[in-house]
């Protein structure tokens, strides 16, 4: 058995030792490649490199003839020669690749070939694209391969081979011999067919086909009747409402940087609009009547505002409300906008938000120890396998058939009684096969759901620890595809149990003191955290033994979630947990307007939609991590909170699965004054760990047995009215303070996943006082870009200030609070209550923010 105590410095050392040889003889490749400041400087070579062979193609195009001698001659001559003689501004080399890629290959067109180069090392160097770096490939190479066939016939058709054939490269020119063999000069039939099908393939024009439609689809000009005969043609008025046609929004992730270019794009575009409203506004229309008539002028193109055309002197001509474009109207529109937003910068990447991040490797872990001995040896087997036989003999039940499957904790007999024997009669011998088995722990199963048997478990006198590394490298593990994949323990078949947070959709764990509750609440987290992106998942974690959790505090700028302005990112105290419950549930409340706003049914859909850039971060969309909430001793805070406590939580339970808040709930004691029903009801997923007594098993699982369980991380998960033993893997302090060390050092958010502000019955703690100190220094700033834009958003400090979405979402909350913008509501944006920049100046002042 591998004994579980701690391992003393000495050992470490030696560990530290081994590994520190071992890192000495090979090196991590994988590493070098990995780390971010080789793939900047791997990013840097591959730009390099593309400018270096542009370049060279440009200046080949123009000396690659007098060059082609010196490559061919190459061979006879020393390089050092052959360098003097060549006239590529690059040399030798720059003649050599220009030789290979223009003259050989693809011919001029080789001047596309480095544009990958540039933007593939742009991309591994900052991790992000300027452009869609797959288009743009699919694009290069069919516009290589392309413009060489075109060039081939070309130089073909005027018989210059000798001359000309650099231009389309050997490639080009084979390709068109064979086409010419075929067609003569039809072959430029099938080179045009083919840019025509790319054409359609590649840029979809159905967009521009129905642009161009809407276009000329202008309805009749507009006649305005005056006093039966007269006709008055408006056409020219309605051309210039044309040109007002409100723009499509145009959104982008907010991590591309070419957002703001779409924003610069948009406003440029309002500008142009508004000279020409006011055009519209004065546009006098010649009418001579004689005394006020009624007008009716019909909607003809949509504009901004409602047009006031006046004709000076005699009437004035109200265009109707109708002529505003309803906002639904833009849906179709949007759609498309969204299309080509799709298109042009691919699926909007969360993780990108942190994009040298690395995921923790098992190697932080520690080595695991092979048991010295069998686990069960045969003896014991045997032992156990007589003792059981006798004892059910002696109450006149015969078996006709034992089997043992041997676990990690306990070995599972499986047996299978003769015709005519009571399942009960087995079951309530359970003690005096104990008695006679002299051992503790004993669990009867009878029977076996699904197997036809009765299953005794006895525990093992060796019991295996499972190690956290063997399971978190374990290859079920590695490839789960589960939204939120959490290890429990392995199987008495020493199988993996790998389970889904996100479908559980909750998880509440019970355990007298000092069975593991904390060691398994550890393993769920360092679960989560080896799977999951920083940009995907946020904790909520909360303490009242103020010592279990604290390790995670490292991991604020990763994963940790709090409420603004809170301190400490682990909450170890009452008032703070009634308060953050409370910002849970608005945080649920949110994310279900949300949903709603975008008609999606759950996260996983919202998500994909927001990727798939169909959702307007303009109207407050955002991208929506998991929430776990993990709560390490509930009896604490029922017992000082009672109801303040349960309501919050049973609503989270009850409601939050949807929109991706998860909830993992750790008791001592699992009374009922504790687990009440509210609570138990909506927790269909229980693990229990040892308990002092059945009631207290009935409890926490509907059923006894967790009190015959031996401890150390040995538990029983009930799930779906199933009952499966586990072991537990066993985590030990050092290792998560490795992986939390190395999550920590590495590049972060600005700070914790802000959740929203609670402001309790008696506008308590939960909302930040407002102290000038604690305000963000770019508060005024933010303020005034506010109120100039009159749009009280996140995203538009975001954007125009260029700070990430914790800091903007901070700032806003702190502008709510001096009420320069109003409270959140849902995906509109905030109200922003001054008109003008000298309101708001003065309300500064009088607040004592500059
Ligand atoms: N899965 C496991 N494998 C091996 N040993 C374990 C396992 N889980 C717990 N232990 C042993 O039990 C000890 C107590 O575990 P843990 O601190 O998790 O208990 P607890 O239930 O959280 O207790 P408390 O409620 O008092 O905090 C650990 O220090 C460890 O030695």
């Amino acid at each position: 058995m591998a004994v579980n105590k701690p391992r003393g410095n000495t050992q470490r050392q030696q560990e530290q030792k081994a590994a520190g040889s071992r890192l000495r003889l090979s090196i991590d490749w994988d590493g070098i490649f990995a780390s971010p400041k080789s793939t900047l400087a791997w990013g840097i070579f591959f730009m390099v490199l593309g400018l270096v062979m542009e370049v060279s193609f440009v200046s080949y195009i123009f000396t690659g003839i007098t060059d082609q001698s010196v490559i061919d001659g190459i061979r006879e001559e020393s390089i050092r020669d052959a360098g003097r003689q060549t006239r590529n501004v690059l040399g030798v080399l720059g003649a050599t690749i220009s030789h290979i890629f223009v003259y050989r290959w693809f011919g001029i067109s080789a001047i596309l070939l480095p544009v990958i180069a540039v933007l593939g090392g742009w991309k591994i160097a900052f991790g992000r694209e300027p452009y869609s770096l797959s288009r743009k490939t699919k694009e290069v190479v069919f516009f290589l391969i392309w413009g060489s066939v075109l060039m081939g016939y070309v130089v073909l058709m005027s018989n210059q081979e000798s001359s000309l054939s650099f231009i389309s490269g050997g490639m080009g020119y084979a390709i068109n011999v064979i086409l010419f063999d075929w067609l003569k000069w039809g072959s430029i039939i099938p080179i045009i067919f083919a840019l025509f099908l790319f054409a359609v393939y590649f840029y979809d024009f159905r967009d521009t086909i129905e642009q161009w439609q809407v276009k000329n689809a202008v309805p009749d000009p507009v006649t305005v009747e005056v006093n039966d005969d007269a006709t008055v043609s408006t056409e020219p008025v309605a051309e210039e409402k044309e040109a007002v046609k409100p723009q499509e929004p145009k959104y982008v992730s907010v991590v591309n940087d070419t957002y703001d270019d779409l924003e610069e794009e948009k406003e440029e575009v309002v500008e142009e609009v508004e000279p020409v409203a006011e055009e519209i506004e004065e546009t006098p229309v010649a009418v001579s009547a004689a005394e006020p008539v009624m007008l009716s002028v019909e909607p003809v193109v949509a504009v901004a505002q409602p047009a006031k055309v006046s004709v000076p002197g005699v009437l004035e001509l109200e265009v109707e409300d109708t002529m505003v474009k309803e906002p639904e109207e833009f849906v179709v529109e949007e759609e498309d906008v969204n299309a080509s937003i799709l298109r042009e910068f691919g699926q909007y990447d969360p993780t990108l938000d942190l994009p040298s991040y690395q995921f923790p490797d098992v190697s932080l872990m520690n080595e695991v120890f092979e048991n010295a001995h069998e686990k069960v040896s045969h003896d014991e087997l045997e032992g156990n396998k007589t003792r059981i036989v006798d004892t059910l003999g002696s109450y006149g039940i015969n078996i006709s058939k034992i089997k043992a499957t041997i676990g990690p904790t306990v070995t599972l007999y499986e047996i299978i009684p003769e015709a005519g024997v009571r399942i009960s009669k087995i079951k309530n011998l359970e003690g005096d096969i104990a008695l006679s088995l002299a051992a503790l722990g004993i669990r009867i199963i009878a029977p076996m759901p699904g197997r036809g048997t009765i299953g005794i478990e006895v525990p093992n006198k060796n019991r295996e620890t499972v190690f956290i590394r063997s399971v978190l490298s374990n290859e079920r593990f590695q490839k789960s595809t589960y939204d939120l994949p959490v290890i429990l323990g392995k199987t008495i078949s020493n199988e993996i149990h790998i389970a889904d947070l996100a479908k559980m959709p909750h998880l509440l764990m019970a355990g007298a003191t000092g069975q593991g509750k904390s060691v398994g609440l550890n393993v769920i987290l360092a679960s989560l955290i080896y799977k999951k992106h920083p940009a995907e998942l946020k904790f909520v974690l909360v303490d009242p033994k103020k010592v279990e959790l604290t390790l995670f505090n490292k991991l604020e700028r990763h994963f940790l979630a709090k409420l603004p302005n809170s301190g400490e990112a682990i909450i170890t105290d009452t008032k703070k947990v009634i308060f953050t419950l409370n910002s849970l549930c608005i945080e649920m409340d949110q994310r279900y307007d949300l949903l709603k706003e975008a008609s999606v049914r759950n996260l996983k859909e919202y998500n994909a939609k927001f990727a798939q850039r169909r959702l307007n971060p303009e109207r407050g969309h955002r991208f929506l991590p998991y929430i776990v909430l993990v709560i390490d001793e509930l009896a604490d805070l029922m017992m000082t909170a009672g109801k303040e406590v349960e309501t919050p939580i049973a609503r989270l339970a009850q409601l939050a699965r949807a929109v991706g808040i998860h909830l993992v709930v750790a008791t001592q004691r699992p009374s009922v004054k504790v687990i009440t029903g509210l609570i138990k009801a909506n927790f269909p997923a229980r693990l229990s760990f040892r308990v002092t007594s059945s009631i207290d098993s009935r409890t926490i699982l509907d059923a006894g047995g967790a009190e015959q369980l031996v401890g150390q991380g040995d538990m029983l998960l009930s799930i779906n009215s199933e009952m499966i033993r586990l072991q537990c893997p066993f985590i030990d302090t050092r290792e998560i303070e490795d992986v939390c060390d190395f999550i920590g050092a590495q590049r972060g958010y600005d700070g914790a996943y802000a959740l929203p502000e609670y402001e309790g019955e008696e506008g308590g703690e939960g909302k930040s006082e407002v102290n000038v100190d604690d305000f963000d220094n770019l508060l005024p700033e933010a303020a005034r870009l506010i109120v100039t834009h009159q749009q009280g958003s996140t995203s538009l400090i975001q954007r125009k200030m260029k700070l990430g979405y914790n800091r903007a979402g901070r700032i806003v909350d702190q502008l709510e609070s001096i009420g320069v913008v109003g409270p959140f509501t849902g995906s509109k944006a905030r109200d922003v209550m001054f008109m003008d920049l000298s309101g708001l100046e003065e309300h500064l002042r009088v607040m004592g923010i500059n």
